[in-house]
C-alpha cells in the first residue's frame, strides 16, 4: 500500500485583489515532493504574485494556499549578495540568521559552495564575480538551509544564453540530487520545458492558470535533449498555449 503524502505546495482557488486590480482568480495549483514545475505566462499575470503568496509575503484575497514545509528556498532574478561580504560570508548568511552554530555553518557553506561549483572563490567579493557565479553564490546560500520546497522567480532571466544553460544544468542536477521540489517562473519556454516535470502556462489578466503540460524526458536529463524534434514540438505546443491566452 502507497501512503499518499500531501503536497508541499496547495493553492485551491486562490484569488488577489490589489485595491480595484484583480492580479489573480481561480488559480488551482499544487507542487508534489520530486516534483520541478514551471510557470510561464505573459507580463503582469501575476507569476511574481504566486510566489509571494508561497513565501507568505502576501495575503490572499479568496480561495485556500497551503505549504506543507517551513524549509523554503528562494532565488530571485537579482542575486542580493551583501557587497561587503565574501563569498563564504553571504552563503553563511541564511544559516547565521537563523541561528545554525558557528562550526556546523561553516561545514554547511563548504558543501553548498562545492555543490553550486564555486571552490576556489570562497574568499571573493561579489564584485570579483560574473553574473553567473552571483548567481551561484545566492543559490549555495539557499542550499545551506537545506530546502524542501525551492521558489525561483526568474533566476537566470538577466544572463547571457551560454551563462543561462550552464545554469540550467546545474540546477537540474541539484534537483536530482538534493530533493528539493521546485516552483519555477519564467518568461522562457525552452527554458521550463528543459528543467521541469510540469509546465503551467498562465494568462492573464486577471491571472489564471490557462494549461498544464507533463513533461515526459526522463532525469537525468541529456543536455542533447534541448536539440530532439520532441523537445521542440512541446515547446512548440507550450508556446501556442501562450499565445491563445494572451489574445
Ligand atoms: N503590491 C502591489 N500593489 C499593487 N499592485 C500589485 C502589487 N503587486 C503586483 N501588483 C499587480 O499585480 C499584477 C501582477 O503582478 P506580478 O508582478 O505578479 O506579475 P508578473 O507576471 O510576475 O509580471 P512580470 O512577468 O512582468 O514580472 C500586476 O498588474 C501588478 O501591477
Amino acid at each position: 500500500m502507497t501512503v499518499e503524502t500531501p503536497p508541499l505546495l496547495d493553492f485551491r482557488d486562490v484569488s488577489m485583489r490589489f485595491g480595484s486590480t484583480e492580479a489573480l482568480t481561480g488559480v488551482d495549483l499544487s507542487v508534489n515532493r520530486g516534483e520541478f514545475v514551471s510557470v510561464v505566462g505573459p507580463s503582469g499575470c501575476g507569476k511574481s504574485t504566486l510566489l509571494r503568496i508561497a513565501s507568505g509575503l502576501e495575503k490572499i484575497s479568496g480561495g485556500t494556499a497551503s505549504v506543507e514545509s517551513r524549509r523554503i528556498g528562494y532565488v530571485f532574478q537579482d542575486a542580493t549578495l551583501l557587497a561587503w561580504r565574501s563569498v563564504r560570508s553571504n552563503v553563511e548568511l541564511l544559516a547565521e540568521l537563523h541561528r545554525v552554530p558557528r562550526a556546523e555553518r561553516a561545514r554547511r557553506a563548504a558543501e553548498a559552495i562545492e555543490l553550486v561549483g564555486l571552490t576556489g572563490f570562497e574568499n571573493h567579493l561579489p564584485r570579483q564575480l560574473s553574473g553567473g557565479m552571483r548567481m551561484r553564490t545566492s543559490l549555495a546560500r539557499s542550499l545551506t538551509l537545506d530546502p524542501e520546497l525551492f521558489l525561483f522567480d526568474e533566476p537566470f532571466g538577466a544572463l547571457d544564453e551560454i551563462t543561462r544553460e550552464r545554469l540550467n544544468d546545474e540546477l537540474l542536477r541539484l534537483f536530482v540530487q538534493q530533493n528539493f521540489a521546485g516552483l519555477f517562473i519564467t518568461h522562457s519556454v525552452a527554458e521550463a520545458v528543459y528543467l521541469s516535470t510540469r509546465v503551467l502556462v498562465m494568462s492573464g489578466r486577471p491571472g489564471t492558470i490557462g494549461a498544464s503540460f507533463d513533461v515526459p524526458f526522463d532525469l537525468p536529463r541529456d543536455p542533447d535533449i534541448r536539440f530532439t524534434p520532441e523537445f521542440a514540438a512541446l515547446v512548440g505546443q507550450i508556446s501556442h498555449a501562450l499565445r491563445e491566452g494572451h489574445r
